[in-house]
Protein backbone atom coordinates (compact mmCIF):
# COMPACT_ATOMS: atom_id res chain seq x y z
CA UNK A 1 0.00 0.00 0.00
CA UNK A 2 2.29 2.38 1.13
CA UNK A 3 4.05 2.07 -2.52
CA UNK A 4 1.40 3.21 -4.22
CA UNK A 5 1.44 6.48 -2.05
CA UNK A 6 4.94 6.57 -2.21
CA UNK A 7 5.00 6.47 -6.23
CA UNK A 8 2.35 9.51 -6.55
CA UNK A 9 4.48 10.96 -4.27
CA UNK A 10 7.54 11.08 -6.09
CA UNK A 11 5.03 11.44 -9.23
CA UNK A 12 4.19 14.85 -7.89
CA UNK A 13 7.70 15.98 -6.64
CA UNK A 14 9.40 15.31 -10.35
CA UNK A 15 6.13 17.36 -11.86
CA UNK A 16 7.30 17.62 -15.26
CA UNK A 17 5.13 20.74 -16.25
CA UNK A 18 4.26 22.72 -13.11
CA UNK A 19 6.97 25.09 -10.96
CA UNK A 20 3.84 26.28 -8.92
CA UNK A 21 0.58 25.09 -9.78
CA UNK A 22 -0.79 27.58 -7.13
CA UNK A 23 -0.39 29.98 -9.29
CA UNK A 24 -2.94 29.38 -11.59
CA UNK A 25 -5.17 28.34 -8.70
CA UNK A 26 -8.85 30.33 -8.46
CA UNK A 27 -8.13 32.00 -5.07
CA UNK A 28 -4.83 33.11 -5.79
CA UNK A 29 -4.66 36.86 -5.47
CA UNK A 30 -1.55 38.43 -7.80
CA UNK A 31 0.09 41.37 -6.87
CA UNK A 32 -0.09 42.50 -10.24
CA UNK A 33 -3.88 43.48 -11.92
CA UNK A 34 -2.63 44.25 -15.63
CA UNK A 35 -5.04 46.24 -17.58
CA UNK A 36 -7.80 47.05 -14.59
CA UNK A 37 -5.33 50.49 -14.19
CA UNK A 38 -8.19 52.50 -14.80
CA UNK A 39 -10.78 50.26 -12.19
CA UNK A 40 -7.64 50.64 -9.28
CA UNK A 41 -7.45 54.25 -9.63
CA UNK A 42 -11.23 54.80 -9.61
CA UNK A 43 -11.87 53.09 -6.83
CA UNK A 44 -8.78 54.07 -5.07
CA UNK A 45 -9.60 57.72 -5.77
CA UNK A 46 -13.36 57.27 -3.73
CA UNK A 47 -11.54 55.40 -1.31
CA UNK A 48 -8.38 57.85 -0.39
CA UNK A 49 -11.16 60.15 1.86
CA UNK A 50 -10.65 57.37 4.49
CA UNK A 51 -7.15 59.23 4.65
CA UNK A 52 -9.14 62.12 5.98
CA UNK A 53 -10.82 60.25 8.07
CA UNK A 54 -13.82 60.73 6.51
CA UNK A 55 -16.57 58.13 4.98
CA UNK A 56 -15.96 57.35 1.15
CA UNK A 57 -19.13 57.24 -1.21
CA UNK A 58 -20.37 53.77 -1.20
CA UNK A 59 -19.54 51.79 -4.60
CA UNK A 60 -21.74 49.76 -6.98
CA UNK A 61 -19.55 47.57 -8.83
CA UNK A 62 -20.77 45.22 -11.87
CA UNK A 63 -19.46 43.50 -14.79
CA UNK A 64 -19.47 40.30 -16.37
CA UNK A 65 -18.08 37.21 -14.50
CA UNK A 66 -14.19 37.46 -14.05
CA UNK A 67 -13.50 40.54 -15.39
CA UNK A 68 -11.78 41.29 -12.10
CA UNK A 69 -13.74 42.62 -9.56
CA UNK A 70 -13.27 40.86 -6.68
CA UNK A 71 -9.79 40.95 -7.51
CA UNK A 72 -9.71 44.38 -7.96
CA UNK A 73 -11.44 45.47 -4.58
CA UNK A 74 -9.82 43.09 -2.25
CA UNK A 75 -6.50 44.70 -3.80
CA UNK A 76 -7.14 47.94 -3.75
CA UNK A 77 -8.10 47.56 -0.54
CA UNK A 78 -5.38 45.72 0.92
CA UNK A 79 -3.20 48.23 -0.51
CA UNK A 80 -4.58 51.14 1.35
CA UNK A 81 -5.20 49.32 4.51
CA UNK A 82 -1.59 48.60 4.54
CA UNK A 83 -0.56 52.58 4.61
CA UNK A 84 -3.97 54.09 5.92
CA UNK A 85 -4.90 53.07 9.59
CA UNK A 86 -7.93 55.09 9.71
CA UNK A 87 -10.21 52.15 8.45
CA UNK A 88 -10.77 48.51 8.40
CA UNK A 89 -12.70 46.15 5.99
CA UNK A 90 -14.42 42.93 5.98
CA UNK A 91 -15.55 41.21 3.11
CA UNK A 92 -18.27 39.01 3.26
CA UNK A 93 -19.66 36.97 -0.34
CA UNK A 94 -23.41 36.79 0.11
CA UNK A 95 -23.54 33.24 -2.23
CA UNK A 96 -21.95 31.64 0.84
CA UNK A 97 -23.08 34.11 3.88
CA UNK A 98 -26.13 33.83 2.51
CA UNK A 99 -28.50 34.74 4.75
CA UNK A 100 -29.43 38.37 6.54
CA UNK A 101 -28.24 36.84 9.78
CA UNK A 102 -25.04 35.50 8.80
CA UNK A 103 -24.19 38.52 7.01
CA UNK A 104 -24.83 40.62 9.94
CA UNK A 105 -23.37 37.88 12.43
CA UNK A 106 -20.33 38.05 9.81
CA UNK A 107 -19.73 41.79 10.77
CA UNK A 108 -20.31 41.85 14.59
CA UNK A 109 -17.84 38.89 14.04
CA UNK A 110 -15.38 40.61 12.42
CA UNK A 111 -15.48 43.65 14.76
CA UNK A 112 -14.34 41.29 17.51
CA UNK A 113 -17.65 39.98 19.21
CA UNK A 114 -19.04 36.13 19.24
CA UNK A 115 -22.50 35.92 18.10
CA UNK A 116 -24.23 32.04 18.25
CA UNK A 117 -25.34 30.46 15.33
CA UNK A 118 -29.01 31.27 15.44
CA UNK A 119 -31.69 32.38 18.29
CA UNK A 120 -31.06 36.36 18.38
CA UNK A 121 -33.19 38.32 15.43
CA UNK A 122 -31.77 40.28 13.17
CA UNK A 123 -32.77 43.70 14.81
CA UNK A 124 -30.76 42.54 17.42
CA UNK A 125 -27.49 42.20 15.88
CA UNK A 126 -28.26 45.10 13.77
CA UNK A 127 -28.10 46.76 17.44
CA UNK A 128 -25.15 45.27 18.28
CA UNK A 129 -23.41 46.42 15.31
CA UNK A 130 -24.36 50.02 15.86
CA UNK A 131 -23.33 49.77 19.61
CA UNK A 132 -19.91 48.48 19.14
CA UNK A 133 -19.35 51.00 16.36
CA UNK A 134 -20.50 53.99 18.40
CA UNK A 135 -17.46 52.68 20.63
CA UNK A 136 -14.74 52.62 17.88
CA UNK A 137 -13.41 55.45 16.16
CA UNK A 138 -12.57 53.91 12.82
CA UNK A 139 -14.31 53.88 9.85
CA UNK A 140 -15.95 50.55 8.43
CA UNK A 141 -15.76 49.18 4.53
CA UNK A 142 -18.50 46.10 3.45
CA UNK A 143 -18.11 44.37 0.73
CA UNK A 144 -20.87 42.78 0.25
CA UNK A 145 -19.59 40.40 -2.81
CA UNK A 146 -22.19 38.58 -5.47
CA UNK A 147 -25.03 40.43 -3.62
CA UNK A 148 -27.17 39.21 -6.58
CA UNK A 149 -27.63 35.91 -5.04
CA UNK A 150 -28.82 37.08 -1.70
CA UNK A 151 -31.54 39.58 -3.01
CA UNK A 152 -32.42 37.18 -5.07
CA UNK A 153 -33.22 34.62 -2.01
CA UNK A 154 -34.22 37.34 0.90
CA UNK A 155 -34.75 40.71 -0.79
CA UNK A 156 -32.85 43.41 -0.68
CA UNK A 157 -34.43 44.79 2.89
CA UNK A 158 -30.57 43.62 4.31
CA UNK A 159 -29.05 46.35 1.70
CA UNK A 160 -31.40 48.83 2.97
CA UNK A 161 -30.46 48.42 6.56
CA UNK A 162 -26.92 48.18 6.50
CA UNK A 163 -27.30 51.91 4.20
CA UNK A 164 -29.28 53.35 6.84
CA UNK A 165 -26.12 52.50 9.62
CA UNK A 166 -24.78 56.04 8.99
CA UNK A 167 -27.95 57.57 10.10
CA UNK A 168 -28.64 55.84 12.67
CA UNK A 169 -25.23 56.44 14.22
CA UNK A 170 -25.71 60.30 13.28
CA UNK A 171 -22.34 59.95 12.09
CA UNK A 172 -20.96 58.29 8.88
CA UNK A 173 -18.82 55.33 9.57
CA UNK A 174 -19.95 52.46 6.99
CA UNK A 175 -19.45 52.28 3.26
CA UNK A 176 -20.61 49.76 1.46
CA UNK A 177 -18.88 48.51 -1.89
CA UNK A 178 -21.56 46.23 -3.84
CA UNK A 179 -20.44 43.92 -6.32
CA UNK A 180 -22.48 42.04 -8.93
CA UNK A 181 -22.02 40.32 -12.67
CA UNK A 182 -25.76 40.37 -13.11
CA UNK A 183 -26.28 44.02 -14.29
CA UNK A 184 -30.18 43.46 -14.67
CA UNK A 185 -30.59 42.87 -10.76
CA UNK A 186 -29.47 46.37 -10.56
CA UNK A 187 -32.77 47.92 -12.02
CA UNK A 188 -35.12 45.83 -9.96
CA UNK A 189 -33.32 47.24 -6.59
CA UNK A 190 -35.44 49.37 -4.48
CA UNK A 191 -35.09 52.91 -5.83
CA UNK A 192 -33.49 53.95 -2.35
CA UNK A 193 -31.39 51.38 -2.29
CA UNK A 194 -30.33 51.57 -5.80
CA UNK A 195 -29.50 55.48 -5.50
CA UNK A 196 -27.58 54.97 -1.81
CA UNK A 197 -25.17 51.94 -2.57
CA UNK A 198 -24.78 53.71 -6.22
CA UNK A 199 -23.38 56.98 -4.50
CA UNK A 200 -20.69 55.88 -7.03
CA UNK A 201 -20.79 53.34 -9.74
CA UNK A 202 -18.26 51.35 -11.59
CA UNK A 203 -17.72 48.99 -14.70
CA UNK A 204 -15.93 46.55 -15.38
CA UNK A 205 -15.64 45.66 -19.35
CA UNK A 206 -14.76 42.22 -20.50
CA UNK A 207 -10.81 41.61 -21.26
CA UNK A 208 -10.33 40.92 -25.22
CA UNK A 209 -7.80 38.34 -26.77
CA UNK A 210 -4.73 40.16 -26.18
CA UNK A 211 -5.71 41.43 -22.60
CA UNK A 212 -6.24 37.97 -21.29
CA UNK A 213 -2.92 37.08 -23.14
CA UNK A 214 -0.82 39.09 -21.56
CA UNK A 215 -2.43 38.07 -18.19
CA UNK A 216 -2.26 34.35 -18.58
CA UNK A 217 1.48 35.05 -20.02
CA UNK A 218 2.41 36.40 -16.11
CA UNK A 219 1.18 33.70 -14.72
CA UNK A 220 2.41 31.44 -16.92
CA UNK A 221 6.08 32.14 -16.09
CA UNK A 222 5.26 32.13 -12.54
CA UNK A 223 3.33 28.85 -12.83
CA UNK A 224 5.31 26.60 -15.06
CA UNK A 225 8.75 25.42 -15.68
CA UNK A 226 10.39 26.77 -18.62
CA UNK A 227 9.31 25.25 -21.88
CA UNK A 228 6.73 23.77 -21.02
CA UNK A 229 4.07 26.08 -22.58
CA UNK A 230 4.16 27.86 -26.40
CA UNK A 231 2.98 31.40 -26.97
CA UNK A 232 0.90 29.56 -29.42
CA UNK A 233 -0.70 27.79 -26.66
CA UNK A 234 -1.36 30.87 -24.31
CA UNK A 235 -3.10 33.02 -27.79
CA UNK A 236 -5.00 29.53 -27.91
CA UNK A 237 -6.39 29.82 -24.31
CA UNK A 238 -6.99 33.32 -24.37
CA UNK A 239 -8.83 33.55 -27.71
CA UNK A 240 -11.35 30.41 -26.14
CA UNK A 241 -11.83 32.68 -23.23
CA UNK A 242 -12.44 35.72 -25.07
CA UNK A 243 -15.33 34.27 -26.91
CA UNK A 244 -16.32 33.14 -23.77
CA UNK A 245 -17.38 36.96 -22.61
CA UNK A 246 -13.54 37.91 -21.79
CA UNK A 247 -13.40 35.87 -18.49
CA UNK A 248 -9.68 35.97 -16.96
CA UNK A 249 -11.17 33.37 -14.72
CA UNK A 250 -11.84 30.66 -18.11
CA UNK A 251 -8.68 31.66 -18.92
CA UNK A 252 -6.56 31.01 -16.27
CA UNK A 253 -8.91 27.26 -15.51
CA UNK A 254 -7.93 26.77 -19.27
CA UNK A 255 -4.28 26.83 -19.00
CA UNK A 256 -4.14 24.89 -15.39
CA UNK A 257 -6.75 22.39 -16.75
CA UNK A 258 -4.58 22.10 -19.93
CA UNK A 259 -0.89 21.98 -17.22
CA UNK A 260 -3.01 19.02 -15.01
CA UNK A 261 -3.62 17.05 -18.38
CA UNK A 262 -0.09 17.31 -19.88
CA UNK A 263 0.98 16.44 -16.13
CA UNK A 264 -1.01 13.40 -16.15
CA UNK A 265 -0.27 11.79 -19.36
CA UNK A 266 3.25 12.58 -18.44
CA UNK A 267 4.51 14.71 -21.34
CA UNK A 268 6.99 17.54 -21.01
CA UNK A 269 5.11 20.21 -22.95
CA UNK A 270 1.47 21.47 -23.06
CA UNK A 271 -0.20 20.91 -26.81
CA UNK A 272 -2.77 22.13 -28.51
CA UNK A 273 -4.82 18.97 -28.03
CA UNK A 274 -4.31 19.21 -23.88
CA UNK A 275 -6.51 22.69 -24.34
CA UNK A 276 -8.91 21.48 -25.93
CA UNK A 277 -9.18 18.13 -23.77
CA UNK A 278 -9.36 20.97 -20.90
CA UNK A 279 -12.33 23.15 -22.66
CA UNK A 280 -13.97 19.66 -23.14
CA UNK A 281 -13.38 18.98 -19.15
CA UNK A 282 -14.05 22.51 -17.79
CA UNK A 283 -17.17 22.55 -19.62
CA UNK A 284 -18.77 19.25 -18.86
CA UNK A 285 -18.05 20.38 -14.95
CA UNK A 286 -20.08 23.95 -15.94
CA UNK A 287 -22.83 22.05 -16.91
CA UNK A 288 -22.99 19.26 -14.25
CA UNK A 289 -22.76 22.02 -11.79
CA UNK A 290 -26.04 24.10 -13.28
CA UNK A 291 -27.85 21.40 -13.96
CA UNK A 292 -27.34 19.95 -9.99
CA UNK A 293 -28.53 23.24 -8.64
CA UNK A 294 -31.56 24.03 -10.79
CA UNK A 295 -34.82 23.27 -9.19
CA UNK A 296 -36.79 20.26 -9.72
CA UNK A 297 -39.44 20.71 -12.37
CA UNK A 298 -36.45 22.75 -14.50
CA UNK A 299 -34.89 19.21 -13.89
CA UNK A 300 -38.02 17.70 -15.24
CA UNK A 301 -38.10 20.00 -18.24
CA UNK A 302 -34.72 18.76 -18.92
CA UNK A 303 -35.48 14.78 -19.08
CA UNK A 304 -38.58 15.70 -21.30
CA UNK A 305 -36.45 17.58 -23.45
CA UNK A 306 -33.94 14.43 -23.63
CA UNK A 307 -36.76 12.07 -23.60
CA UNK A 308 -38.49 13.95 -26.86
CA UNK A 309 -35.27 14.50 -28.75
CA UNK A 310 -34.67 10.20 -28.63
CA UNK A 311 -37.32 10.32 -31.64
CA UNK A 312 -37.17 13.65 -33.24
CA UNK A 313 -34.38 15.95 -34.33
CA UNK A 314 -35.74 19.13 -32.42
CA UNK A 315 -38.70 19.84 -30.24
CA UNK A 316 -41.54 23.06 -29.51
CA UNK A 317 -42.39 24.20 -26.92
CA UNK A 318 -45.87 22.40 -27.00
CA UNK A 319 -44.37 19.20 -27.75
CA UNK A 320 -41.61 20.04 -24.47
CA UNK A 321 -44.85 20.84 -22.44
CA UNK A 322 -46.83 17.42 -23.30
CA UNK A 323 -43.82 15.06 -23.00
CA UNK A 324 -42.87 17.21 -19.48
CA UNK A 325 -46.46 16.86 -18.31
CA UNK A 326 -46.51 12.89 -18.56
CA UNK A 327 -43.40 12.13 -17.16
CA UNK A 328 -44.01 14.46 -14.08
CA UNK A 329 -47.76 12.83 -13.67
CA UNK A 330 -45.72 9.89 -13.77
CA UNK A 331 -43.23 10.66 -11.17
CA UNK A 332 -44.81 13.51 -9.02
CA UNK A 333 -48.18 13.70 -10.19
CA UNK A 334 -48.10 17.36 -9.97
CA UNK A 335 -46.74 20.04 -12.79
CA UNK A 336 -46.56 23.43 -13.45
CA UNK A 337 -48.30 25.93 -16.53
CA UNK A 338 -47.07 25.60 -19.70
CA UNK A 339 -46.27 28.97 -19.14
CA UNK A 340 -43.62 28.48 -16.21
CA UNK A 341 -42.20 26.11 -18.84
CA UNK A 342 -41.80 28.59 -21.14
CA UNK A 343 -39.57 30.39 -18.66
CA UNK A 344 -37.89 27.48 -18.14
CA UNK A 345 -37.08 27.22 -21.66
CA UNK A 346 -35.63 30.54 -21.66
CA UNK A 347 -33.60 30.21 -18.46
CA UNK A 348 -32.05 26.89 -19.94
CA UNK A 349 -31.07 28.70 -22.99
CA UNK A 350 -29.65 31.70 -20.79
CA UNK A 351 -27.05 29.38 -18.91
CA UNK A 352 -26.15 27.85 -22.04
CA UNK A 353 -28.10 24.34 -21.67
CA UNK A 354 -30.39 24.28 -24.55
CA UNK A 355 -30.96 26.53 -27.62
CA UNK A 356 -34.21 27.94 -27.83
CA UNK A 357 -34.79 29.73 -30.96
CA UNK A 358 -37.88 31.37 -32.31
CA UNK A 359 -39.52 30.36 -35.16
CA UNK A 360 -42.45 31.86 -36.82
CA UNK A 361 -45.37 29.47 -38.17
CA UNK A 362 -47.16 31.61 -39.91
CA UNK A 363 -50.99 31.70 -39.39
CA UNK A 364 -50.35 29.07 -36.63
CA UNK A 365 -48.16 31.99 -34.89
CA UNK A 366 -44.83 31.66 -33.13
CA UNK A 367 -43.01 28.47 -30.78
CA UNK A 368 -39.38 27.95 -30.15
CA UNK A 369 -37.60 25.06 -31.42
CA UNK A 370 -35.97 23.25 -28.63
CA UNK A 371 -32.48 21.82 -29.07
CA UNK A 372 -29.54 20.38 -26.95
CA UNK A 373 -26.59 22.64 -26.76
CA UNK A 374 -24.13 20.94 -24.71
CA UNK A 375 -23.27 17.34 -24.59
CA UNK A 376 -26.46 14.12 -24.00
CA UNK A 377 -24.15 12.28 -21.51
CA UNK A 378 -23.11 14.52 -18.74
CA UNK A 379 -26.64 15.93 -18.61
CA UNK A 380 -28.43 12.92 -18.27
CA UNK A 381 -24.93 12.33 -15.40
CA UNK A 382 -26.46 15.42 -13.10
CA UNK A 383 -29.60 14.87 -13.40
CA UNK A 384 -29.35 11.32 -12.45
CA UNK A 385 -26.80 11.86 -9.92
CA UNK A 386 -28.91 14.41 -8.39
CA UNK A 387 -32.17 12.82 -7.88
CA UNK A 388 -33.70 10.08 -7.53
CA UNK A 389 -37.06 10.05 -8.88
CA UNK A 390 -35.99 11.81 -12.26
CA UNK A 391 -33.21 9.14 -12.05
CA UNK A 392 -36.43 6.22 -12.23
CA UNK A 393 -37.10 7.82 -15.69
CA UNK A 394 -33.80 6.51 -16.69
CA UNK A 395 -34.01 2.88 -14.81
CA UNK A 396 -37.20 1.94 -15.93
N1 LIG B 1 -6.22 41.88 -14.58
C1 LIG B 1 -5.98 40.67 -14.04
N2 LIG B 1 -4.73 40.22 -13.91
C2 LIG B 1 -4.48 39.00 -13.38
N3 LIG B 1 -5.43 38.16 -12.96
C3 LIG B 1 -6.71 38.56 -13.06
C4 LIG B 1 -7.05 39.83 -13.60
N4 LIG B 1 -8.39 39.96 -13.59
C5 LIG B 1 -8.87 38.82 -13.05
N5 LIG B 1 -7.86 37.98 -12.74
C6 LIG B 1 -7.99 36.65 -12.17
O1 LIG B 1 -9.14 36.04 -12.75
C7 LIG B 1 -9.90 35.34 -11.78
C8 LIG B 1 -11.30 35.92 -11.73
O2 LIG B 1 -11.26 37.25 -11.22
P1 LIG B 1 -12.33 37.83 -10.19
O3 LIG B 1 -12.74 36.76 -9.22
O4 LIG B 1 -11.81 39.08 -9.65
O5 LIG B 1 -13.53 38.07 -11.18
P2 LIG B 1 -14.96 38.65 -10.86
O6 LIG B 1 -15.21 39.71 -11.85
O7 LIG B 1 -15.08 38.99 -9.41
O8 LIG B 1 -15.86 37.38 -11.21
P3 LIG B 1 -17.25 36.88 -10.55
O9 LIG B 1 -18.26 37.90 -10.90
O10 LIG B 1 -17.49 35.58 -11.24
O11 LIG B 1 -17.00 36.73 -9.09
C9 LIG B 1 -9.14 35.47 -10.47
O12 LIG B 1 -8.35 34.31 -10.30
C10 LIG B 1 -8.27 36.69 -10.67
O13 LIG B 1 -7.08 36.58 -9.93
Amino acid sequence: MSDIIDDVLSSVRSSLIFKNRQYLLPDYIPNELPHREDQIRKIASILVQLNRGERPNNIFIYGLTGTGKTAVTRFVLSKLNEKVKTFSYIYINTRQSDTPYRILADIIEDLGEKVPFTGISTAELYRRIIKILNSKNTILVIVLDEIDAMVKKHGDDILYKLTRINSDLNISKISIIGITNDVKFVDNLDPRVRSSLGEEEIVFPPYNAEELEDILNRRAILAFKENVISESIIKLCAALAARDHGDARRALDLLRVAGEIAERSGESKITEVDVQKARIEIERDRVYEIISTLPFHSKLVLAAILKGLKNKNSLTTGEVYEIYKNIAKLIVSEYVTQRRVSDILNELDMVGIITAKVINRGRYGKTKEVNLAVDEDTIIKALVDNDDKIASLWNR
